[in-house]
């Protein structure tokens, strides 16, 4: 690291990388291009690693894992006998502080990313013109990083807070405090019927909270088949969740530990506690796009294939690539990491596959799990494509007939008529993620549906179900 003119507090190195912000993506590239020789400056305002690692994938996962052992344990009476088990939370809480967070600490990820050759800066990072960095530490000293190279951005995303009257200044939780509750609320409503939403409402209620799910749109997890928003519902009605869909939250108040919530109808429910999961806001605000001639009022930045970030209908900004959520493409781990890859060839001029997103694929692990590749059912008919659509459910299998209980499932797969080929598929049910696999292979490599239709299917798989939905396409 050189240093340049110094200005008082203002200090100017010279580096060859800035990475700012350090989600799985930005945090990989980071990695890598230090283990590759750059000199880098990895800057993040909070944890290295990102939501997903602290508040994101993994404790959530962790919750439901623990809540998918107490369904399997109750559904043990129909199938093996008594099993008793009194649900209890801490052991969740302790696997996530412990095993999962390290107590929301990053400090083995930010010695293994110094380890690797990176310079590890908590602060905040903005662009402060081409090829520029500005990092304001936390006691607001000011550094300025000039790059040989160029910066990489990866700032994410925060939890949206919904304009509702009220609801400021109450003790409602996002994400971030559900991943660390110490115990379960008697009540809970959930605002919003996304991913995280669905997620969370099926553990907290499955340790005992009684929990209402409040949904302004006409499903439950709207961005993928109606099919599978049919089948959580229906599952959620079974394991006694109330889901309200079509309702908006108008008012909040918070008094006495209790929140009286005022929806559109002038119901008011009342509640130990509210989770607001409705929606993400990009951590783009105040991170300087105008200085290299974006726009600052973006919701997400336009990159080319190789993560290099465009203006609407202008080329390449120079030396300025993007990953991860802020980028439009999947707001999931898999798309930063991706991503991360296909930038990281680009800064250390390597060759290697642009960036495609026509098999993006997604597992939402609600109970069933959700999973789906590619484009649903309405995005083809929206494309103009010549659809057919073939369909099966999964306790209709062999293998969900002996399962039995907790087999409710689906597979669907959507084909380009025209072309033969699957374009997106959905698999939900026991391990949907799992069976996701083979479809998402279908529509990543275009395989032939006469191809997928002349192989073997295991005997009593699930994904054998894969097999009756081809078949359904002619029908
Ligand atoms: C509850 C929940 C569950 C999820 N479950 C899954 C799942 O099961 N599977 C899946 O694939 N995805 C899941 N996701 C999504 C996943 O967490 C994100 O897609 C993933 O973290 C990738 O985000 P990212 O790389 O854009 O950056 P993020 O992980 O959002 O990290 C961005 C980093 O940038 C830092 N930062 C922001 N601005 C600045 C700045 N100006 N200067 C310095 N640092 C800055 C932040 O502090 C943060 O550390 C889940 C998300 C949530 C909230
Ligand atoms: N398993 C996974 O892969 C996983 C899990 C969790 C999150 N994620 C990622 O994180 C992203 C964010 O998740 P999310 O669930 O917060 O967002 P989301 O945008 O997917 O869903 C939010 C839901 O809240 C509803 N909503 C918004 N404002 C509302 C209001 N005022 N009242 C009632 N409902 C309202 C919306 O209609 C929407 O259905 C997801 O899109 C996904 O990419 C992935």
């Amino acid at each position: 690291m050189t240093n340049g003119a110094t200005d008082g507090a203002v200090q100017e190195q010279q580096v060859d990388l800035v990475v700012i912000g350090l989600g799985p993506g930005g945090e990989a590239l980071a990695t890598a291009c230090a283990q590759a020789g750059l000199e880098v400056v990895a800057v993040d305002k909070h944890l290295v690693g990102g939501e997903c690692p602290y508040y994101g994938c993994i404790p959530t996962k962790m919750m439901v894992r623990a809540s998918d052992s107490l369904a399997e344990a109750g559904r043990a009476d129909e199938l093996a006998g008594d099993v008793q088990v009194v649900a209890s939370w801490s052991p969740v809480a302790e696997r996530i502080a412990t095993e999962a967070t390290d107590h929301w600490d990053d400090q083995v990820a930010v010695d293994r990313l110094a380890d690797a050759g990176a310079t590890v800066v908590h602060g905040t990072g903005r662009l402060d013109g081409v090829k520029r960095v500005v990092v304001t530490a936390p006691d607001g000293t000011e550094t300025t990083y000039a790059t040989r190279r160029g910066v990489v951005l990866n700032p994410g995303t925060r939890p949206a807070a919904p304009p509702v009257s009220g609801l400021e200044g109450t003790p409602y939780w996002t994400n971030r405090d559900a991943v660390q509750a110490t115990s379960v609320p008697g009540s809970l409503v959930v605002l919003g019927g996304g991913p995280i939403g669905c997620e969370l409402a099926q553990v907290f209620a499955r340790f005992g909270a009684q929990v209402t799910v409040v949904q302004h749109g006409d499903r439950l997890l709207a961005g993928d088949e109606p099919e599978a928003s049919a089948l959580i519902a229906e599952v959620f009605a079974h394991e006694g969740l109330r889901v309200l869909t079509g309702t908006s939250l108008t008012e909040v108040a918070h008094a006495d530990g209790t929140f009286a919530l005022t929806l559109d109808d002038g119901q008011v429910l009342h509640a130990d506690q509210l989770l607001v999961a409705a929606g993400r806001t990009p951590n783009l605000d105040g991170i300087g796009l105008e200085t290299v001639g974006l726009d600052p009022s973006a919701r997400s930045i336009e990159v080319d294939d190789r993560m290099r970030a465009t203006g609407a209908g202008q080329g390449p900004v120079e030396g300025l690539w993007v990953v991860g959520d802020v980028t439009g493409k999947g707001a999931y781990t898999h798309v930063s990491m991706y991503q991360s890859a296909v930038a990281r060839r680009d800064v250390l001029g390597e060759d290697g596959p642009a960036a495609a997103y026509h098999a993006v694929p997604h597992a939402t692990f609600t109970d069933p799990e959700i999973a789906a590749v590619g484009m649903t059912e309405q995005q083809a008919r929206d494309a103009g494509l010549s659809v057919r659509t073939g369909s099966t459910k999964l306790q209709e299998s062999s293998r969900g007939f002996t399962h039995g209980p907790g087999a409710q499932g689906l597979v669907k797969v959507v084909e380009d008529a025209e072309r033969g080929v699957l374009v997106g598929a959905t698999a939900a049910g026991p391990g949907g993620g799992e069976i996701l696999g083979f479809l998402a292979v279908a529509v990543h490599a275009e395989v032939p549906v006469e191809t997928l239709r002349s192989m073997i299917y295991a005997y009593p798989t699930f994904h054998r179900a894969i097999e009756t939905a081809l078949a359904d396409l002619d029908a």
